[in-house]
């Protein structure tokens, strides 16, 4: 995940390979609900990983179920048996709509059955998020529901009650599904007495949301019963019956940018295949794949996979009523960006009580990239774009915003090259914490396109210190030159090939086995991180490195580092012989005692015995040959910034260079 303040996301211009899915929110949430109220054990596999799913796990723990991870991955929930195990507590269910309202309606009615008393809150989004239809049925139905903040909003308290069924309960279907779908999962445990009917008030939004749930009761033995969409009835004696294992499909929504992506960017030779969803999806965002068809995409299904494609270019402009597919949409507003003509979603009311204004979110930050926009209370038009701006694109903490934007990337497919900036990208982890990487996993951009800064400079000035600070606080990748030299050096160590032998030496170089994994450094299948460290192996890396043919050996190696969405690479000639196009050079100098007394203190902190005068004379010969021998030898490329740090801290130096970073940047 890019915990970064923003991510910039270079242009893009293809799309090609396989993207797996992770689970449905929608299906992980519920299963985790229905198994945490049922007898016995459930194991679910292929659970979502996020936010939202954490939330509700952390509540269901509080409530005293059983939830742990097995071998195979999958999570064995034992059930509460729909019996209170613990009375009383204060539930935090962050920003998750599909947490809020179930886990209220089921607390809501248990307390009212066993005297509990249960108070529930979330993030100050979530306390601006409607809930009064559902506390209304609620209190219908006699449970004892108090608004702790403002009337209609959570924060609420499920203080007891006495429940008495046999009326009707009624529900508004207009504001949201998740109240309806809130009441289908928890009136089974009030159904002992006989059937509870729900009648539904204004035209239900979002019926595919209720077919979900109504799938997935039936999963655990509930048949509701359906007449239209304006009554449902939970049969008299309802018991929810563990199904022993169940299997989380991919989600729907999280499909659709990808599915889009298909469709703007990937060629039909090549289809990007998509696995997790498919024809046989019970997610009602499956039908995205419909209105993406309708605007050009090619998309062959199989039950749980689908493959997309560029059909149609420019896509086909829209006038769609999007009420069956309210999350998904979103990423329609943007494919309307490579329409032929003004795209306009209606009936997306809902989008207004979702994580954020939606649509206001999405009107706003259309307009950034140059868009014309019109929005109405339950529509938007979104005209297409030929002038793109960069643009800073806010995420409102909501994971959708950010996801759909990534698709603005992909301007130079309508004839544009700026990059689009994502602020907050870490709120994707709501619903799909790794949708940036899996998104640079399948896009490509041209090599040009992704952005290098480079760091060079002597030993021990704190390239490699800066370079891993400024590609972290970037999300871009990280390349230390130096290591390759080094391990270079270690094999020849290792097979006893003098340094001086250029043949030999390139030849360990062109065949050496090294991987890198978060830090760590392997050398034919060995870790080799600290003892790449040694002075004698920089030292001998100094003089392998002055061999133009070693030198070449391993330029291929150093070039593949250049990967979206960025990269930061620290060496000697990284901004004069590798990447001179980078688009920032740092030559980073301190004075030789600095350099000498740094390396003293990194030495002896890891163990390793030093002596500082004989370390400054070493490192002071190392610099003379770095500088002095004819391949590729250390200095500034013309167009470097120099930075001395000899007087500055780390943070300082760190902050100078996302400075001098941030007045390239045209956002
Ligand atoms: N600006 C700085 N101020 C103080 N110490 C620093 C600074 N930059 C780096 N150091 C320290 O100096 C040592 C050498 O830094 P390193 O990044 O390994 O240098 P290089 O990669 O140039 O050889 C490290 O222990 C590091 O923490
Ligand atoms: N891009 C590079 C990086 C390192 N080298 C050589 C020269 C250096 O003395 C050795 C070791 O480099 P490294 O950056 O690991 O050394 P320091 O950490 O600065 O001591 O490799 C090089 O020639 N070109």
């Amino acid at each position: 995940m890019y915990a970064t303040e923003f991510l910039d996301l270079p242009p893009m211009h293809a799309a090609a390979g396989t993207v797996q899915l992770p689970g449905s929110k929608s299906i992980s949430n519920r299963l985790l609900l229905l198994a945490g109220l049922c007898q016995g054990q459930t194991v679910l596999h292929d659970l979502l990983d996020s936010d939202d799913t954490r939330v509700m796990i952390a509540a269901l723990r509080q409530l005293g179920c059983a939830i742990e991870p097995r071998q195979d991955g999958g999570l064995r929930v034992t059930g509460l048996g729909g019996r209170l195990a613990v009375k009383q507590g204060q539930l935090f269910l962050g920003n998750a709509g599909t947490a809020m309202r179930p886990l209220c309606a089921a607390l809501a009615v248990l307390s009212a059955r066993e005297g509990g008393s249960f108070e529930v809150s979330g993030v100050a989004r979530m306390h601006e998020r409607p809930i009064g239809d559902l506390v209304d049925a609620l209190r219908g139905l006699g449970c004892r529901i108090d608004y702790l903040g403002h009337e209609g909003y959570p924060p609420l308290r499920l203080a007891g009650g006495n429940v008495h069924i046999g009326a009707q309960i009624r529900v508004r279907g207009d504001v949201s599904s998740q109240f309806l779908t809130a009441l289908l999962l928890a009136l089974p445990l009030v159904s002992d007495h006989g059937a509870v009917v729900i009648e539904v008030e204004g035209e239900l939004i979002s019926k595919p949301y209720i077919e979900i749930t109504l799938n997935l009761l039936q999963r655990f033995g509930i048949q509701v019963e359906r007449n239209g969409w304006r009554r449902f009835t939970v049969p008299a004696g309802s018991v929810y019956r563990s199904p022993g294992q169940v299997h989380v499909e991919g989600d729907a929504s999280s499909a659709s940018y990808f599915v889009a992506l298909g469709a703007l960017a990937a060629q039909p030779e090549a289809p990007l295949r998509i696995e997790g969803v498919g024809a046989d999806s019970i997610q009602g965002d499956i039908r995205f794949v419909e209105a993406a068809e309708a605007m050009g995409a090619q998309v062959k299904r199989g039950p749980n996979w689908l493959e997309v494609s560029r059909g149609r270019w420019p896509l086909r402009a829209l006038d769609l009523d999007c009420n069956h597919i309210p999350d998904a949409a979103m990423t329609l507003a943007v494919m309307a960006l490579y329409a032929d003509g003004p795209t306009t979603l209606r009936n997306i009311a809902s989008w207004r009580v979702k994580e954020t204004d939606r649509i206001a979110a999405m009107a706003a930050e259309l307009r950034k990239l140059g868009a014309e926009v019109r929005e109405g209370d339950d529509f938007i038009e979104v005209h297409p774009l030929s002038a793109w701006q960069p643009a800073a694109i806010k995420t409102y903490d909501d994971h959708r915003v950010a996801m759909c934007f990534s698709l603005a990337a992909f301007n130079p497919l309508a004839g544009a090259s700026v990059p689009v900036r994502i602020l907050d990208p870490k709120c994707v982890a709501k619903t799909f914490p790794d949708y940036f990487e899996t998104l640079f996993g399948c896009a490509r951009a041209h090599v040009d396109d992704i952005p290098v800064i480079t760091i060079d400079g002597p030993t021990a000035s704190g390239k490699g210190t800066l370079a891993s600070e400024v590609a972290k606080a970037l999300g871009y990748h990280l390349l230390d030159s130096g290591s390759l030299y080094r391990a270079t050096a270690l094999a020849a160590l290792r097979q006893s090939v003098p340094a001086d032998d250029e043949e030999g030496v390139a030849r360990l170089a062109t065949a050496l086995s090294l991987r890198f994994d978060d830090h760590r450094i392997e050398l034919d299948g060995q870790d080799v991180t600290e003892e790449l460290r040694r002075e004698d192996v920089g030292l001998l890396a100094s003089r392998v490195s002055a061999h133009a043919r070693v030198r070449d050996a391993l330029r291929e190696l150093q070039l593949s580092f250049r990967r979206l969405p960025g990269l930061v690479a620290d060496g000697r000639d990284m901004g004069t012989v590798i990447f001179p196009q980078a688009a920032l050079k740092v030559f980073l100098t301190a004075s030789a005692a600095t350099r000498a007394e740094r390396r003293h203190k990194q030495l002896i902190s890891k163990g390793f015995s030093a002596n500082i005068s004989d370390l400054r004379q070493d490192l002071e010969a190392r610099d003379a040959r770095d500088r002095s021998r004819s391949a590729a030898p250390m200095k500034p490329a013309e167009d470097a910034v120099s930075l001395d740090n000899s007087a500055l801290s780390i943070e300082e130096s760190v902050q100078q260079v996302l400075a001098w970073w941030k007045q390239r940047q045209p956002f």
